[in-house]
């Protein structure tokens, strides 16, 4: 561990050269750490050290670090001794394709990254500079949560954190990335924030950890069993990206940030330049089955409409029924939320509204414009979806869309019942655009549902039931299931070849780019949860 600074011997310090060197030495001091003992240790775990994450994050000598020369107070436990500079955690700025990005990391060599006082005032203040400045900020996680010697000062660190995590909220972006063991406190500032990005193996989150578990509940577990990246982008849901080594990871990071706006009075960045390619229209009608029940794999249809056939999924393993997806369209960020029919055919269910709803509400603070694409048999019926408040989670997704006055797109692919039609941003719930593909069914239920409820009586007392239930759904199918029920009555703006998808899209983006639409005056509303 590094000890107090002392002078190097041999020069003056009245002498300003000596004063120079004096500094360049303290900075080398700080810019090292606690040696190569402590790196190699952080190496041979698989994880990077804080200043080369900050590297691979950013733009080749873009970092300004400030408060390198910090070093904490506190005294008691030996901590009189133990002052290395930077305090644990290395603050700055940079840039990321040219746009200005605040960061901070953890180093996990000093005090385990562990969070006191002046380490805490340290991310305090850069998260302030990141909010004034109207840039993201990129959180560089490996730390062991509250520096235990500190006591109730680190405890008061992270309150600060959070406080200005929420203040933060809709304004700037805000990007977690777990690179460590990152227990309590380090684990609910990044709930807090926009995405979580994990790296398998080497990176965990956990309110409390194994041994705590044990003591309280007896259940055994590891680490990563208890709050690794795969637990946590895929049963949880508290990760939205995880990634096998720490290079992707942050080179995707770096992908995500180039698709968003800095701040939520800026729009988000237009790739200009030669016109961007999408896949063949004709596609479309390939990939989408008629028949309703026939599952096909929607991140297909998502690569044949948007630009170069590249989106970045959010959330990719976790409530795989619903996909939600960033791309651009026409070099125009785009948010594209699109129920997934090879996953339990595409249902709308708890985890799904929760996974959309939060989607959907990025997006709109951050003026991301969203293109819904529906093909949805309905909400998932059963006792653990009600009991588990399917209700208020699917309102979630409801409110979500309501409220949200960034352009919206919605299309239909193929079937669109009953209130997941709606909650998928219906034009009743203010949808600006919607379209349909002929092969569409829009309708209360399926049509074999739908005769069994109203023709009930007439099915029972025909002489041939199953004859007489054909007929009806027959009827029932060619009265009201399709497409120009809903086009007759104004509910979908038009009906369009599958083949034109990509270009009425584009079209209908490029008249909705000066949109602007003003919610009442509220202080906040009140959304369910
Ligand atoms: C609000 C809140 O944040 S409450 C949560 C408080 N934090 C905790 O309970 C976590 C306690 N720490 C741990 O469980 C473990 O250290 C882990 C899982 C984070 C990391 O485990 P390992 O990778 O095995 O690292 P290890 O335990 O050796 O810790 C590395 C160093 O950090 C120190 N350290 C770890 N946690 C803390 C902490 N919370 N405060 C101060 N120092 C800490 C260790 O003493 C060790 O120091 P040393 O290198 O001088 O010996």
């Amino acid at each position: 561990m590094t000890v107090l600074h002392e002078r190097p011997a041999g020069l003056p310090a009245s002498d300003a050269r000596g004063r120079v060197a004096e500094l360049m030495g303290m900075r080398e001091q700080a810019a090292t750490g606690p040696g190569e003992k402590a790196t190699e240790a952080q190496h041979a775990k698989g994880k990077l050290t804080a200043r080369e994450r900050i590297e691979l994050l950013l733009d080749p000598e873009s970092f300004h670090e400030i408060e390198q020369l910090r070093r904490h107070r506190a005294t008691g436990f030996g901590l009189e001794t133990k002052k290395p500079y930077t305090d644990g955690v290395v603050t700055g700025w940079g840039t990321v394709e040219g746009r200005t990005v605040f960061v901070y990391a953890h180093d996990f060599r000093i005090f385990g990254g562990a969070l006191g006082e002046a380490h805490a005032t340290k991310i305090h203040k850069i998260m302030d500079m990141a909010l004034a400045a109207g840039a993201p900020l990129v959180s560089l996680n490996d730390g062991a949560g509250a520096r235990i010697q500190e006591g109730v000062s680190a405890l008061a660190g992270y309150g600060g954190i959070f406080q200005r995590n929420t203040k933060a909220s809709g304004v700037i972006p805000q990007i977690s990335v777990m690179l460590g063991p990152c227990a309590g406190g380090a684990a609910y500032s990044p709930a807090l924030t926009d995405f979580v990005f994990m790296v398998r193996d080497t990176s965990q989150m956990f309110i409390t950890g194994p041994d705590v578990v044990r003591a309280v509940t007896g259940e055994e577990i590891t680490q990563n069993g208890l709050g690794g990246a795969d637990v946590h982008a895929e049963t949880s849901g508290v990760c939205h990206f995880a990634y096998d080594d720490e290079e992707t990871c942050l080179a995707e990071v770096r992908s995500l940030l180039s698709l968003l706006p800095s701040n939520n009075r800026e729009m988000p960045p237009a790739v200009t330049g030669p016109a961007a390619v999408g896949g063949s229209g004709d596609a479309l009608l390939d990939l989408v089955p008629v028949e309703g029940n026939r599952p096909y794999d929607m991140t297909k249809v998502i690569e044949e409409i948007v630009d170069d056939g590249d989106y970045l999924e959010v959330h990719e393993r976790w409530a795989r029924n619903i996909v939600c997806a960033l791309a651009r369209l026409d070099g125009h960020t785009v948010g594209i939320v699109a129920n997934q029919p090879q996953s339990l055919a595409g249902v709308l269910d708890i985890e799904a509204s929760e996974k959309a709803a939060r989607f959907v509400q990025f997006c709109d603070a951050f003026s991301i414009p969203i293109v819904t694409l529906l093909d949805v048999p309905g909400f998932l019926p059963g006792v653990d979806q009600e009991h588990g408040g399917i209700i208020r989670h699917g309102a979630k997704l409801l409110y979500a869309y309501c409220n949200a006055t960034v352009p919206r797109i919605s299309l239909i692919l193929r079937k669109a019942y009953g209130g997941a039609y709606i909650v998928m941003d219906s034009q009743s719930i203010g949808a600006d655009l919607t379209y349909a593909w002929p092969t569409n069914e829009i309708a209360v239920m399926g049509a074999e549902g739908a005769a069994n409820v109203i023709f009930r009586r007439q099915i029972a007392a025909a002489e041939d039931p199953e004859a007489m239930r054909a007929r009806m759904v027959k009827e029932y199918k060619a009265e009201l299931m399709h497409p120009y029920y809903a086009a007759e009555r104004g509910l979908v703006d038009d009906v369009i070849d599958p083949a034109e998808t990509r270009e009425v899209l584009v079209s209908s983006l490029a008249m909705l780019r000066t949109k602007h639409a003003d919610l009442p005056s509220r202080k906040h509303g009140n959304p369910p949860q």
